[in-house]
């Protein structure tokens, strides 16, 4: 599991650290894994180009003693000072014995010379601002940004790309856009998040020794999921192993119930009972004979995709809250649940939500809030934490990233997925899959954790060598996802 610390959380875990260690020793730990990485980067270190953006804070400074390391190996290291008064001055002294050079970037007929530079560099090191950051980046910054983001050096973020916010991933204005982040400690969330994921690159984490709390976001891995996955008893039946109520598809929208049946099948379901108007009912057992048609006991409903929202569907979205058993809410049933509020969850033994923005916001207006649709997108964990208290349930909210909140504030990212599962149908595909899992037995924030997962490998798995993939395809990946998943998990042999 990939943990992730809020702002506050480091420097806590920072300052007792400290207090342990002589002055510096801990920005010299820092300091010496990003050199690494860059001498790495580099190849060669001697006679190679390096560009240190500094700014004012200690995110300058580990920028400078990392150059200082570089310079000593014979790179010519060139630091462009954006406070020349205030940087950090043990790091300064440091690249100055050590033969790099230092310029203010306002005496150098800027920005035009500082544009060469960079421009010039095989190697730019953003060392702009880190955790202190607050807010989109400020003049001359974010020139600097895009001056890093035209040139054709290899740019390597300290701690997190500057502009990025760290605890939410929020990109204000301009951030610089980063090919490796080396980070400290811990990650932060705005790594793990979009917007600001998507400006981090490749991210190393170098550990310095914090002994940080409880993670504020954690971001699952193979094992992980692996962990989490049912496996049949020898002596299991079909009702053990967990009988899904689909409520989905209309006379409109029949293949969505199609879609989310499949891939519930797939995603190990002991028996699939499928709720629905006659001709949906036909069409989904067509495709999958081994679907039960009509009620009767089941261990979770998934409702929703292609359900529409007239009277029938308001019938069948009622019948499954009122089963006594857990419900995935996904697609026509969000809307139906926003008009109604959080209420209607009331004695639902657990529910899960899976949102994407749109639908987010029109739940958000259920609890009185009003946000737009791209504030939802730019403050995801804020939103989804916000949703899953307000509705007592469990929030999955998709998007470019897919995040997971449940009632408690517990929080994860979905480290998978592809921007070709932005297709139609994809959504059904998950609301199966998490299904599935919840009729297993597994808690609403455990399937939501493991569907997206899933979900989003086999998205991979289905556009593997950058090519688009169909809803369908996603869903006849699943098995491949799962496999991957489990070999990953299972014991070494010995
Ligand atoms: N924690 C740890 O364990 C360790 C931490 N370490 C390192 O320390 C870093 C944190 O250092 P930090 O606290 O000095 O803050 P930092 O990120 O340099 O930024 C502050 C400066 O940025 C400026 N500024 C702010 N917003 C801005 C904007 N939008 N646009 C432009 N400028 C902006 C702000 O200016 P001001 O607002 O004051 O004018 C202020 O001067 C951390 O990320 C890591 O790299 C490691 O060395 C060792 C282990
Ligand atoms: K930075």
């Amino acid at each position: 599991m990939r943990e992730a610390h809020d702002v506050w959380q480091v420097r806590a875990a920072e300052a007792a650290l400290m207090a342990l260690l002589p002055d510096g020793a801990l920005m010299e730990r820092a300091a010496a894994g990003l050199a690494a990485t860059c001498a790495g980067l580099l190849g060669r270190v001697h006679g190679s180009r390096v560009v240190l953006l500094v700014g004012s804070g200690d995110n300058g400074g580990d920028a400078l003693i990392a150059g200082a390391r570089l310079a000593r190996r014979g790179a010519r290291v060139d630091a462009l000072l954006l406070a020349p008064q205030r940087a950090h001055a043990g790091g300064l002294a440091a690249l100055r014995g050590a033969g790099g050079r230092i310029l203010p970037a306002d005496a150098l007929g800027f920005p035009a010379a500082a544009h060469d530079l960079v421009a010039a560099a095989d190697l730019v090191v953003d060392g702009i601002v880190g955790i202190g950051g607050r807010g989109g980046l400020r003049a001359p910054a974010d020139d600097l940004a895009r001056a890093a983001a035209q040139s054709r050096a290899v740019v390597v973020a300290v701690d997190l790309p500057s502009g990025v916010d760290a605890d939410t991933g929020a990109v204000a204005a301009e951030a610089v856009r980063a090919d490796v982040t080396v980070t400290f400690g811990t990650w932060k969330p705005g790594l793990l998040v979009d917007p600001g994921a998507s400006y981090a690159g490749a991210v190393e984490l170098v550990d310095i020794g914090l002994q940080p709390p409880a993670p504020v976001l954690r971001a699952p891995q193979h094992v992980d999921i692996a962990a989490l996955l049912p496996t049949p008893a020898r002596e299991t039946d079909k009702y053990a192993r967990g009988v899904l109520g689909l409520a989905a598809g209309s006379e409109r929208y029949p293949g969505a119930a199609v879609l989310a049946a499949g891939s519930a099948l797939r995603a190990g379901v002991g028996a699939l009972r499928y709720l629905g108007p006659r001709a949906v009912a036909d069409a989904v057992v067509s495709a999958h004979p081994e679907v039960m048609a009509g009620s009767g006991r089941v261990q979770a409903y998934a409702v929703g995709p292609g359900l529409d929202t007239g009277e029938e569907a308001r019938g069948r979205f009622a019948a499954a809250l009122d089963g006594g058993v857990p419900v995935l809410v996904d697609a026509d049933a969000l809307t139906l649940l926003a008009e109604a509020g959080p209420k209607a969850l009331e004695g639902v033994p657990g529910a899960l939500l899976t949102p994407h923005a749109g639908e987010a916001v029109r739940l958000l207006a259920g609890l009185g809030e009003s946000p737009t649709r791209a504030d939802v997108e730019a403050e995801r964990l804020t939103w989804a934490v916000r949703l899953a208290a307000g509705y007592d349930a469990t929030v999955l909210l998709k998007g470019s990233t897919t995040v997971v909140a449940d009632p408690r504030g517990e929080v994860w990212v979905n480290p998978t997925g592809t921007p070709y599962l932005a297709t139609a149908g994809s959504g059904d595909v998950l609301t199966g899959v998490a299904g599935a899992l919840l009729a297993a037995g597994l808690t609403p924030a455990e399937a939501a954790v493991a569907g997206a997962y899933l979900h989003g490998l086999a998205g991979r798995i289905a556009s593997d060598g950058d090519v688009p993939c169909a809803a369908s395809d996603v869903s006849a990946a699943l098995p491949a996802a799962w496999r991957a998943v489990r070999e990953a998990g299972a014991p070494d042999e010995e």
